[in-house]
């Protein structure tokens, strides 16, 4: 008996079906081995061991739905790495609330509210852990929203990417001509003739050592580029990609290659640059491609002294960055890309940089950081070092621009320049009429100038750029071309505050490019939301997994500014028939 109800104990382990098909054929065997007086005997015990095998039973399903609750709950927290990051799938849905569909598919996301509570209280247990693991989410989330081939989900959320796919960002552009292209990449007839030279020239040297490249040996590759596009680095493919009409083509896919090569190429040159009034490096990579380099001088949500000139501000380095990002947006491409990057300043600068004017202003603060100064007009003294912490150091770094040997520039006084001048006002800050004086100036009583530079005037609105002394354009295309807005180190220093004088230009001349019009009343729209869009692309620097490129409160005023902008047009079109320059006709 007790070995009977042993064996069907042991059964019942096994599962509830299988210990009922085993019981019922030795019940009925047990019958007929036993029949007559002994029958009610016999009946009594199958009912005890029935009794046995139910309490058996019971006792199976209840220690078998016990730990179905309590396994999920101890595989939690044996794993206990596996909390933040339930926490941190969490604030990702917060701050991607439209990929939050895409993320509720994962079956990680599944644990219903009961787990919910787990990982809050968890979540402040590991504050740290959870800030990493955030960053890592957040860094394949930016992976998400960067990639091409994106989860179709995310993709038809992205902001940036509807912005883009908007008719207003795919206008039709006159064919470009072989004279729109700032360079020409030289024929084959060219080059075996330039090639001819070169070995005749390297034929004539080689047997003097004194004449060996030096270049090799500090690191630069050596060359083996055709005329071939496949075999051009990055740099070079945007240098071969400028027009008449813009720095780059926003769906070229070497754009993603250069921000990818200006964040991860070593170093092996470094520089002070020449020019301008503040600190600046130009950084070299081994195939010949530079970049321009603005090192982090305050923390980035430092807001500009209001007692200081916008002539003595210092350069933001996450300004260059958010300036390049929101003149993309604009639809304008007529900045240089941009990049965040961390360098360690001993062995990216320190170590291998032969300018002396540079080497010779480092030192190491008294917490043991290594900082420089260089010298140069403003803040280049040891009051105003730049310091890494205690090697690494923010910086920006912009794809330089074909060397002025092959492409030169031309640099345009603005005439809404400032006077620079603590006590003296410019000309049009007295004249309101100054405007119609610029328009019969040349060449701004021509073609597309003027609103060519009310656009860069509504870009430095935007982002409160009041440094705009001077635009450049390249001199192989003339009065025919657009503006380079280079510079915008001095960009968004205050957010609190809107500087109306920038958009003198606009409200002085009441025009308007259509397109540019356009484009912003789309920017004003939820859907496309200015500082939405700007949060989005800002996202997919290098940066932004150190801390955010521009505030909230920054992103906030861009669209402040924006409605500020339309309002200025609104009011022009009030006064005048003649605001918008259709510069979009037959595209209706
Ligand atoms: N991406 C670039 N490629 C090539 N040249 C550049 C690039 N960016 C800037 N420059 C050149 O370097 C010069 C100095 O750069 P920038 O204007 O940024 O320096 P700055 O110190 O801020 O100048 P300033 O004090 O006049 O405002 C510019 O006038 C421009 O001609
Ligand atoms: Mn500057």
């Amino acid at each position: 008996m007790i070995r009977f109800g042993f064996l069907a104990g042991l059964h019942a382990l096994f599962g509830f079906s299988m210990s009922l098909s085993v019981v019922v054929p030795l019940s009925s065997s047990m019958t007929r081995q036993k029949p007559g007086r002994s029958t009610r005997s016999i009946y009594l015990s199958l009912a005890c061991l029935s009794l046995t095998l139910h309490l058996l039973l019971a006792f199976f399903c209840l220690s078998v739905l016990q730990t179905a609750c309590v396994l999920p709950t101890s595989s939690f927290s044996s794993t206990s790495s596996s909390i933040p990051r339930t926490d941190t799938q969490h604030h990702l849905s917060v701050f991607h609330s439209s990929s939050s569909s895409a993320a509720s598919s994962s079956p990680r996301n599944e644990a219903g509210p009961h787990n919910d509570v787990h990982h809050k209280v968890n979540a402040n247990m590991f504050p740290h852990k959870g800030r990493n693991s955030f960053n890592e989410a957040f860094e394949r989330e930016k992976k998400l929203i960067g990639a091409r081939k994106m989860p179709q989900k995310v993709k038809g959320h992205s902001k940036v990417e509807a912005l883009f796919q908007h008719p207003l960002y795919n206008l039709p552009r006159p064919e470009l001509q072989e004279e729109d292209w700032l360079l020409k990449v030289k024929t084959n007839k060219d080059a075996s003739n330039a090639g001819s030279e070169e070995e005749e020239w390297e034929d004539g040297i080689s047997n003097d050592s004194k004449w060996q490249s030096a270049s090799q040996e500090k690191g630069y590759d050596k060359v083996a580029w055709t005329s071939d596009v496949e075999t051009h680095p990055p740099w070079l493919r945007f240098h071969l990609g400028i027009t008449r009409w813009e720095l780059f083509n926003r769906k070229d896919p070497n754009l993603a290659q250069l921000t990818h090569y200006l964040t991860t190429q070593r170093i092996i040159s470094v520089v002070q640059k020449t020019g301008g009034t503040q600190l600046k490096l130009l950084v070299s990579f081994p195939n010949y491609g530079q970049a321009l380099l603005k090192p982090m001088r305050q923390s980035r949500d430092a807001e500009t002294d209001a007692n200081l000139f916008y002539f003595s501000d210092f350069e933001r380095h996450n300004a260059e960055i958010a300036a390049f990002h929101l003149d993309r947006l604009l639809g304008f491409n007529r900045i240089p890309p941009v990049v965040g990057r961390l360098i360690n300043v001993t062995s990216d600068i320190r170590e291998i940089t032969s300018d002396q004017r540079l080497s010779r202003t480092f030192f190491t603060s008294p917490v043991g950081n290594t900082c420089f100064h260089g010298q140069c007009e403003y803040y280049c003294s040891i009051e105003k070092p730049v310091c890494g912490q205690p090697h690494v150091l923010e910086v920006s770094l912009a794809a330089m621009l074909p060397d002025l040997s092959l492409a030169p520039r031309r640099s345009w006084r603005s005439p809404w320049r400032r006077s620079y001048s603590r006590t003296k006002l410019a000309q049009w800050e007295k004249d309101p009429a100054y405007c119609d004086t610029v328009k019969q100036m040349p060449p701004y009583n021509h073609g597309t100038r003027l609103v060519d530079l009310i656009d860069m005037a509504i870009l430095d609105f935007l982002m409160s750029n009041m440094d705009r002394h001077h635009y450049e354009t390249f001199e192989k295309f003339g009065n025919e071309s657009f503006l380079l807005h280079l510079d915008n180190g001095r960009a968004f220093g205050r957010h609190s505050r809107d500087e109306p004088s920038i958009l003198a230009p606009l409200q002085q001349c009441c025009s308007i490019r259509r397109s540019t019009l356009l484009r912003l009343h789309l920017l004003s729209l939820p859907g496309y939301a200015l500082s939405d869009v700007m949060r989005e692309s800002l996202a997919q620097d290098p940066l932004a997994g150190v801390a955010p490129l521009l505030s909230e409160a920054h992103l906030h005023a861009l669209d402040r500014r924006l409605a500020t902008v339309l309002r200025v047009v609104q009011a022009c079109q009030g006064r005048h028939s003649d605001v918008i320059y259709n510069d979009i006709e037959g595209h209706d």
